[in-house]
């Protein structure tokens, strides 16, 4: 994809319909519960009201993307699992055993596997070129891993940028690519998850860039790190925001940043979360890295995060530094700390329960109960 064809895109992006939400606010309004007493169901009724312009929604047809990728800078000793992890975890995505497959496969929702840039050969009956295949009258997306494959691994960025920026622009782009063909398939909901081994350490990097949080406040243990290796984990992140004199100005070039100091899997994400924007469908934030890309998002159109819901509050530091930059609130305090977007299927259960209320609860008049109290309560602060 060229730059020009991709902020083209981005500028397409548009508020949500607000005319759809006073509908939809006036309706959960209606049934028969005390006003706001559903709490952020109502919200979220709201928001999927927004997003489609409809009164009634529901999410049943849900995917996760998860955008896999290794990151050259493990070469530092970042991290404490091999890099083989990424290949191995992306291959156990296809058979629904890692942590999102099997909660995937229990709540019926699709995983869409992408190879931006593994280091290693995917084999090749598991890679596929097509984002969907039709089954009878369904169209989905195949059980199988989507060859986006950029190169083998970004570079060390702690010696040189991870990528250029063309290299940058192609990742963003696979991630409008995949936001697009959902859209396309007629999914009503999607996830942004990822796996690659070291991108706690691209994840920090670029929200202390996009925000001038501190590295102390970015730099977590990811998947779980020696003292000593935590140690250098901070010094690589202070000394390539000090190379690049990147602080979280306003006028950061996003994409830059990206390439400068973040990951395949990174870039990708900003992009479907840009695109889910684009083609106006609800998308859930995951984790860290998720969170991260949300933010990256945002940075590039504001507007994106009007499409957004996150899931759960992870427990790497910097997630909630991340979540409060962005100005959202997560649903589920679990304690996660996988990513792989293991917090979506979990998220998209409390979405349908949003739906079920606003589709199916009886108003006032149905339920036959005499809302005159209505305005009464309505004064009422509580
Ligand atoms: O999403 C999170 O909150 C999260 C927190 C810690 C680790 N991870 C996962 O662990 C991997 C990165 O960890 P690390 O230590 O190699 O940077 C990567 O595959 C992520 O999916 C994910
Ligand atoms: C086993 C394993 C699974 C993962 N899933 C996401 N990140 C991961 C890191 C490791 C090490």
């Amino acid at each position: 994809m060229k730059e020009e064809r991709l902020f083209e895109l981005v500028n397409t992006i548009e508020d949500l319909d607000y005319a759809a939400m006073d509908a939809a606010r006036k309706r959960e309004d209606s049934l028969a519960k005390p006003p706001g007493s559903l709490g952020r169901l109502e919200d979220i009724a709201v928001q999927l009201s927004g997003i489609s312009g409809e009164l009634h929604n529901n999410v049943d047809k849900s995917c996760i993307v998860i955008m896999c990728s290794d990151n050259g800078v493990v070469e530092e000793g970042v991290s404490s699992a091999p890099q083989s992890v990424t290949l191995a975890q992306t291959i156990n995505f296809t058979r629904r055993l890692t942590g999102v497959g099997t909660l995937a496969k229990y709540f019926n929702t699709d995983l869409m596997v992408v190879d931006l840039g593994i280091n290693a050969d995917v084999p090749k009956e598991l890679l596929v070129t097509d984002t969907l295949e039709t089954i009878g009258s369904e169209v989905r997306v195949p059980n199988k891993i989507i060859d986006r494959k950029l190169k083998k691994g970004t570079c060390n960025l702690a010696k040189e940028p991870a990528m250029t920026r063309q290299e940058a622009v192609e990742a963003i782009g696979v991630g409008l690519e995949m936001a697009r063909d959902l859209k396309k398939a007629g999914y009503s909901i999607f996830g942004i998850g990822e796996m690659g081994i070291g991108n706690t350490t691209t994840s920090a990097a670029v929200l202390s860039a996009l925000t001038g949080l501190l590295v102390v406040e970015t730099v977590g243990k990811g998947g779980g790190i020696t003292e000593q290796s935590f140690v250098r984990k901070r010094e690589i992140v202070e000394e390539v925001l000090k190379r690049y004199e990147f602080t979280g100005q306003e006028d950061l070039d996003v994409v830059d940043v990206l390439a400068k100091v973040g990951g395949f899997d990174l870039a990708a994400m900003t992009g479907s979360f840009l695109g889910a924007a684009v083609y106006k469908l609800p998308v859930v934030i995951d984790g860290f890295i998720s969170a991260v890309a949300a933010m990256a998002a945002v940075k590039i159109s504001p507007f994106a995060k009007k499409y957004m819901i996150a899931s759960h509050v992870s427990k790497e530091q910097g997630y909630s530094h991340a979540l409060k930059a962005l100005g959202l609130p997560a649903m589920l305090h679990l304690d996660l700390r996988l990513g792989e977007g293991s917090g979506c299927p979990l998220a998209f259960q409390i979405i349908r329960g949003a739906c079920a209320v606003m589709n199916h609860m009886a108003t006032f008049a149905e339920a036959e109960i005499n809302d005159d109290y209505l305005e009464e309560i309505r004064k009422l602060d509580f």
